[in-house]
């Protein structure tokens, strides 16, 4: 766990030894404690550096100790840092890829810190919940007074050549502990104003808050009261809700890798096919940004247009965003993709236009091309098969803008094989992605569930609710958005095409069929009203809000639509009652949940893990409540199912309201831990 030798004669020799990222759990604290000791009272020794293994200093604390009792055997990290800043021996970090959270409190702990060009150290902890902040390279480090030295060399033999010439040189100043903050003029008004900036952005997250209270105590107090308070204030969030949520989430972003298919195909019995080529069809904002995703992973790439004035914008646009980096070329022609590795449509959301593609490209492409749609809703089955080799169809269904976005649904249809779901998912770690293997049914896991909480908006606003009502107590909650400002970023047409699609709405509909029932259940049309209207959201300067201008992004009340919804009500006999902010959320959110034990118990997501990395990183939903399908089990399933059963009865004609079997078996199981729902499933397939 502490490798523990002696080179040159004098300098000990640590190494922290836990793969992979020499995470500190109880053993490794165990292990460092013992060889300090040891460093320190053999005479023999008169300088120690630390190290850590394979070209890793330490991620920080385990993480999966968090919680657990075998975390409280061994010495703390306090002691453990303790008795190396207290050492009469000068103790140097030889900081090599990262020193993280706890990683990099040990390396502060010792005297001097030498780190290589490219190491990263930070404390990144307040994404698990705990504070404090973000990560930096050496370089910046260097500036900031975190380390001592930045070296494009071995950084032991480094760190090994320093110790030995500062053997016996006083300490005291290397010590942090005894070093004084220096005092800032208006101490207390700086505080406030970085309090109130925090809070504003933090959105009910406890941790960027208690930080600050932390950085102030750091700031104003002597060091061993800094530190009570720090415990205190870290005992505080160890046990909040919040911190459970945000280190779920750090497992559940990395759970989409061990991907698994309902035929038993996972990812470590599959071979990824090579792609070094790729081709995009259609250059709209998507298909632009899914060409600079493709780019910066390294492959090279055509981007395909058939309308030269979108081609020429295209390439204007994608050349800055990739500022000379990347191989991209342009062309407008369909022939441009024949010999590419892998090729992804952004075409329109038009069946009929993606099918024409499909048979075209499976004519035009070498054999062996994946063939991948960047649909968000439509049938991968379907395009599958109007090609020559449906099992190199899948979907990647990327989210806009697709370049930042970290989201990848990669979607696999009954015919999609085993080797094309690998190729899209390594696809996606190349470009940094958290991508998470899907099955195919309309909306997939993302959009499946969205589509129940759009649909309980609308609802509370016949109900008598505003947009400004539902948005505030979203945005309360800990979204980024408000369900009425997500929709008009991303366009109210969108889902007035898909609704047309299915015949929901424009001419398809019968004649005769009641304004708010489609197939015998409650429908809004509030949506189709708008988009007739031609309030599109920010693209025409007029949505669920008002702008300044089309493409404007500051939402304004409009008091056009306050007279358009009384009107609604009055034409449609509905009378507004108060909504309480409770009501909002539970409706919205319990939607949202009870779709997602649809699509486990469908077999659609594989695991709630992967529900909720989906609605983390695609869709807003706050790191700090863990996803929707964890926040159902920190709210108790047995109260998700009662308050479904509740709005369900008064709204009898909403099918999504009627809880899911499966929230129901659960229930009466006793409500088990989310790790083991998947017990529960029907046709249980492990994929962990
Ligand atoms: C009192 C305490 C105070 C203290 O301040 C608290 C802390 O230090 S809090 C900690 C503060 N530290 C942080 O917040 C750093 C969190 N970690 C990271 O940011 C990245 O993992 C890192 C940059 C280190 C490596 O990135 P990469 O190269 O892309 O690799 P990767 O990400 O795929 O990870 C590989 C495997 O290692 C696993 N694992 C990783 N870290 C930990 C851990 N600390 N623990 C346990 N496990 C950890 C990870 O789950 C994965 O396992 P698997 O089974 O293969 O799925």
């Amino acid at each position: 766990m502490a490798q523990y030798t002696t080179v040159n004669g004098s300098v000990a020799l640590i190494t922290i030894q836990n793969p992979p990222v020499n995470a500190l759990r109880a053993a490794v604290r165990e292990g460092l404690f013992n060889a300090i000791q040891k460093a320190s009272s053999d005479p023999l020794v008169r300088s120690v550096v630390l190290s850590g293994q394979n070209g890793t200093f330490c991620g920080g604390a385990d993480i999966k100790e968090f919680g657990n009792v075998s975390s409280m055997s061994g010495p703390l990290l306090v002691e453990v840092f303790a008795l190396m800043e207290t050492s009469m021996k000068p103790v140097v970090a030889a900081i090599e890829g990262f020193a993280l959270g706890g990683g990099l409190e040990l390396a502060l702990a010792c005297h001097y810190r030498i780190g290589h060009s490219k190491a990263r150290v930070g404390l990144p902890e307040v994404n698990l919940g705990l504070f404090p902040g973000r990560q930096v390279i050496a370089g910046e480090a260097l500036k900031l007074g975190l380390l001592d030295r930045v070296t494009d060399h071995n950084t032991v033999d480094t760190a090994l050549a320093f110790a030995k010439s500062v053997e016996g040189k006083p300490l005291d100043n290397r010590r942090l502990g005894n070093r004084p903050c220096p005092p800032l003029e208006n101490m207390d008004a700086f505080f406030e104003e970085a309090m109130k900036r925090v809070r504003s952005r933090a959105r009910g997250a406890s941790a960027p808050v208690v930080c600050v209270q932390a950085v102030r105590g750091a700031a104003t107090l002597p060091f061993h009261k800094g530190m009570e308070l720090e415990k205190v204030l870290l005992g505080t969030l160890f046990n909040s809700g919040q911190a459970q949520a945000s280190q779920y989430c750090f497992f559940a972003e990395r759970a989409g890798a061990r991907w698994s298919m309902p035929s038993g195909a996972r990812w470590d019995t599959c071979r990824a096919l090579s792609i070094s080529t790729a081709a995009v069809i259609g250059l709209g904002t998507m298909g632009r940004g899914i060409t600079v995703a493709l780019a910066r992973a390294g492959l090279s790439v055509v981007a395909v247009e058939t309308q030269e004035h979108q081609l020429a914008e295209a390439q204007r646009v994608v050349s800055h965003m990739l500022k000379g980096g990347g191989q991209v070329s342009y062309s407008s022609d369909l022939q441009a993709a024949a010999e590419v590795d892998l090729v992804v449509e952004a075409v329109f959301e038009d069946m009929a236009l993606k099918e024409k593609l499909f048979k075209l490209l499976s004519s035009i492409c070498k054999p062996g091309t994946l063939l991948a749609t960047n649909t968000s809703t439509l049938d991968i089955d379907r395009l599958a098969s109007c090609t020559r080799d449906p099992q190199l169809v899948v979907g990647m269904h990327f989210f806009a803008p697709a370049h930042m976005m970290r989201l990848l649904e990669v979607v696999y249809g009954p015919r999609s094989s085993p080797e094309a779901v690998a190729t899209a998912m390594q696809l996606g770690k190349r470009m940094g992605k958290v991508s998470v293997a899907v099955g195919n049914c309309p909306g997939f896991v993302g959009n499946r569930m969205l589509k129940p909480y759009l649909e309980q908006a609308y609802f509370l606003l016949e109900e008598g609710a505003t947009p400004e009502l539902v948005d505030a107590a979203l945005e309360e909650f800990g979204f980024p958005m408000g369900v009425f400002r997500m929709t008009d970023l991303s366009g109210l047409d969108v889902g007035w095409r898909i609704r047309k699609e299915e015949g929901l709405t424009g001419p398809d509909v019968p004649a005769g069929q009641p304004t708010r029932s489609r197939h015998g259940h409650r429908y809004s049309p509030l949506g189709d009203l708008m988009c007739e209207r031609g309030r599109y959201g920010q693209k025409s300067g007029r949505g669920w809000y008002l702008y300044d201008k089309p493409g404007g992004r500051v939402a304004r009340s409009d008091p056009w639509l306050r007279n358009f919804l009384e009107e609604y009500r009055v034409r449609n006999a509905l009378v507004a009652r108060p909504i309480h902010r409770q009501e909002v959320l539970e409706r919205c959110l319990y939607a949202i949940i009870n779709e997602g034990f649809r699509i486990l118990d469908d077999g659609i997501a594989a695991s709630p893990q992967n529900i909720d990395a989906i609605y983390v990183f695609g869709y807003g939903w706050p790191k700090h409540r863990g996803g929707p399908m964890f926040y159902a089990g920190q709210v108790g399933l047995a109260r998700v199912l009662e308050g479904l059963e509740r709005y369900h009865l008064a709204h009898p004609d909403v099918p999504h309201l009627e809880p899911s079997s499966l929230l129901r078996r659960l229930v009466a199981s006793g409500s088990p831990p989310i790790h083991k729902w998947n017990q529960m499933v029907k046709g249980h397939r492990s994929q962990l």
